[in-house]
């Protein structure tokens, strides 16, 4: 079994949600990767998202846009990361879902990409400009390999497609909680709710809520509809000013201790 599939499981059982993590990869220099994903595993994550930086990252709200940019800026790339996960992975046990858009991959190609991947110990993989009509071109190549491509569904998603996105994804379903990119929002719209009841429904994957969270009163807003919550700018944020005590107190939000309901 996949380590992903295996983390859910286990979440399950105890009965808690999944708290995932995302952090750019190369933000304060790729040196600090492994130390700051022992961090994060010690600070309860369940999964962790390392973004591979880009120079035209079409998702991407202020924050992780500018850790990209500080990224790049000091040469990280993308062989460098699949290095520092390599050696990362012999002290990281939490599965590592690594985050790229298609054309660094293309550039990398596609069939080493998957073999680098899987021999670096990453367990899957999020490309949110890879539609799923077009998916075909490198999905099979990461399933070779063991690699789970987690697919993204959106608030505007119609429900039939959610459907057969969800039925065709392994890992977990990454639902997007607003209309628009990444980053802090204050408040979701009551809709989001509406709209993840929804694909609770329909998918038999695990449902986890991405974008816009970066609050413990939406945290607990959300996940008693879903299994768990990505977070990615306040992470981002916490991490680029050195707050390891913040840090450390926003992620102890779902620890089990707190997360009795
Ligand atoms: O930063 P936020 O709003 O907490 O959202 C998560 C997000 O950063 C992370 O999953 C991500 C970063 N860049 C992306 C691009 C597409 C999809 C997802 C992402």
């Amino acid at each position: 079994m996949n380590r992903i599939e295996q983390s859910f499981k286990e979440l399950k059982n105890q009965e808690r949600k999944a708290f995932i993590p995302y952090i750019m990869a190369g933000d304060g220099g790729l040196n600090n990767l492994t130390e700051r994903l022992i961090t994060l595993e010690k600070f309860g994550a369940t999964l962790i998202e390392v973004g591979v930086p880009f120079s035209d990252p079409v998702a991407d709200g202020p924050i992780i846009q500018q850790a990209g940019i500080r990224a790049l800026q000091n040469g990280t790339t993308l062989r460098g990361i699949i290095a520092e996960l390599a050696k990362a992975r012999e002290v990281v046990s939490v599965p590592i879902v690594l985050m790229t858009y298609l054309n660094p991959i293309y550039s990398y190609g596609i069939s080493k990409f998957a073999q680098d991947i899987a021999n670096a110990g990453v367990d899957g993989c999020i490309i949110p400009d890879l539609p799923v009509e077009e998916e075909d071109l490198i999905v099979g190549e990461l399933e070779d390999e063991g690699i789970e491509l987690i697919r993204l569904v959106t608030l505007t998603s119609p429900i039939d497609r959610i459907k057969e996105i969800s039925n065709r994804g392994k890992g977990f379903l990454y639902t997007v909680t607003v209309k628009g990119i990444t980053g802090a929002r204050k408040e979701f719209a009551q809709e989001v709710v509406e709209f993840l009841k929804k694909v609770k429904e329909v998918s038999p994957i695990p449902v986890v809520a991405g974008f816009g969270i970066s609050s413990e009163k939406q945290i607990n807003e959300l996940t008693p509809h879903c299994d768990g919550v990505i977070v990615g700018s306040k992470i981002v944020d916490l991490l680029h000013k050195g707050d390891i005590n913040g840090l450390e107190s926003f992620m102890s939000v779902l620890k089990p201790e707190k997360n009795i309901r």
